[in-house]
């Protein structure tokens, strides 16, 4: 089988939602597909009222396919600090055409604040790998573990934009999804994440006159070897603090203010790409992605203040390299290695 399903993004694209069908008749929910966990979980009738702000639910007792997993529960908390737990049921799932019967659906019966406040999203749909599930006694596949073996190719890819829909792919490459060749490097799922070597990064020459939307041939490559994972459920990339220092030097105005949250820098600043050194892969990342979103007012046409696309990583181990970054690569999760491929677009 081959399936493809829009992924539509959300105010300043902090999140993308894609449409799932759920149990019989078909109930269709928007998750947010994210290739940084390996939980599928969902608002349902089960979920306390005074923790709903209208999502959509899995109606369980409508499910005629629905069959309570007895003795399973589950409880996930997020690198963000949001987390939600519950029961586990299994159900026949699609995503854009593909169809997996018996799927864990893991239904909330509480969620945090930040999952509340999400009126658009009815949960999330782990794309990582089965290892950090967090179902159990017994740990749960995630749906594309329990398709890999109907697909044509044992892959996914994913295709997102800045501010208008883009797309799921599952089981086969579309060439017209990106320019250019493909180029793979080696993952290591050792814990559970699509993880990968990155060697460093190069900023447009010094005095390249290149805008917002520069992207000027780089200038002097800075050796800078770093782990990183591909996660489509974080919003920004969150780099090593020596690759941020270095990019945000070059943006007149631009300081790391914790209380805003982070990096923020006057909106009409220019800004340089930053391109990435994945093997012998350059990941360009121009200017305008990283100009995320008005940072002291709630419009672009207002502020004066913007937060960065680039924030610097507190904590975790390795680099994220969220959908900031994904909007400008095409990018092939392959189960085959496993192995990630990435291409412009
Ligand atoms: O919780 C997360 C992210 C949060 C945003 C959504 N994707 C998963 N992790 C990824 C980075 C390491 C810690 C776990």
């Amino acid at each position: 089988d081959q399936g493809e399903v829009s992924a539509t993004p959300q105010l300043f694209d902090v999140e993308y939602l894609e449409p799932v069908q759920i149990g019989t008749p078909p109930q269709t929910l928007m998750l947010n597909f994210d290739t940084g966990s390996s939980d599928l979980w969902v608002f349902s009738s089960q979920t306390p009222s005074n923790q709903q702000n209208g999502q959509k639910l899995y109606d369980i007792e409508s499910s005629t396919t629905a069959q309570r997993l007895d003795n399973h529960t589950w409880s996930i908390t997020y690198g963000d600090g949001s987390s939600s737990a519950g029961n586990v049921f299994l159900d026949t799932v699609s995503v854009g055409g593909i169809t997996v019967s018996k799927q864990a659906i893991e239904s909330a019966t509480t969620v945090s604040d930040s999952f509340t406040r999400d009126t658009a999203s009815s949960g999330l749909l782990g794309l990582a790998f089965d290892s950090i599930n967090q179902v159990r006694p017994t740990k749960q596949k995630t749906f594309i573990s329990n398709a890999l073996d109907s697909l044509e190719l044992p892959l996914f890819t994913a295709n997102l934009k800045k501010g208008k829909p883009g797309n799921y792919n599952f089981g086969f490459i579309d060439p017209t999804e990106f320019t250019g060749d493909l180029s793979f490097v080696d993952v290591d799922s050792s814990n559970g994440f699509w993880q990968f070597e990155a060697s460093g990064f190069s900023l447009p020459a010094a005095n390249s006159t290149g805008g917002s939307n520069s992207t000027a041939a780089p200038g002097v490559a800075v050796s800078l070897p770093h782990t990183a994972i591909a996660d489509t459920g974080t919003t920004l990339m969150i780099l090593p603090a020596a690759i941020a220092e270095a990019y945000y030097a070059r943006v007149a105005g631009a300081q790391n203010n914790t209380q805003n949250g982070g990096w923020v820098f006057p909106c009409n600043a220019a800004l340089p790409a930053l391109t990435l050194h994945i093997g012998t892969y350059r990941a360009v990342v121009p200017g305008e992605l990283i100009k995320y979103a008005p940072a002291d007012t709630d419009s672009f046409e207002t502020a004066t203040s913007c937060f960065g696309g680039i924030q610097t990583m507190q904590g975790v181990p390795f680099a994220i390299y969220g959908d900031i970054f994904l909007k400008a690569q095409f990018t092939v999760f392959d189960f085959d290695g496993p192995k990630l491929g990435f291409a412009p677009k």
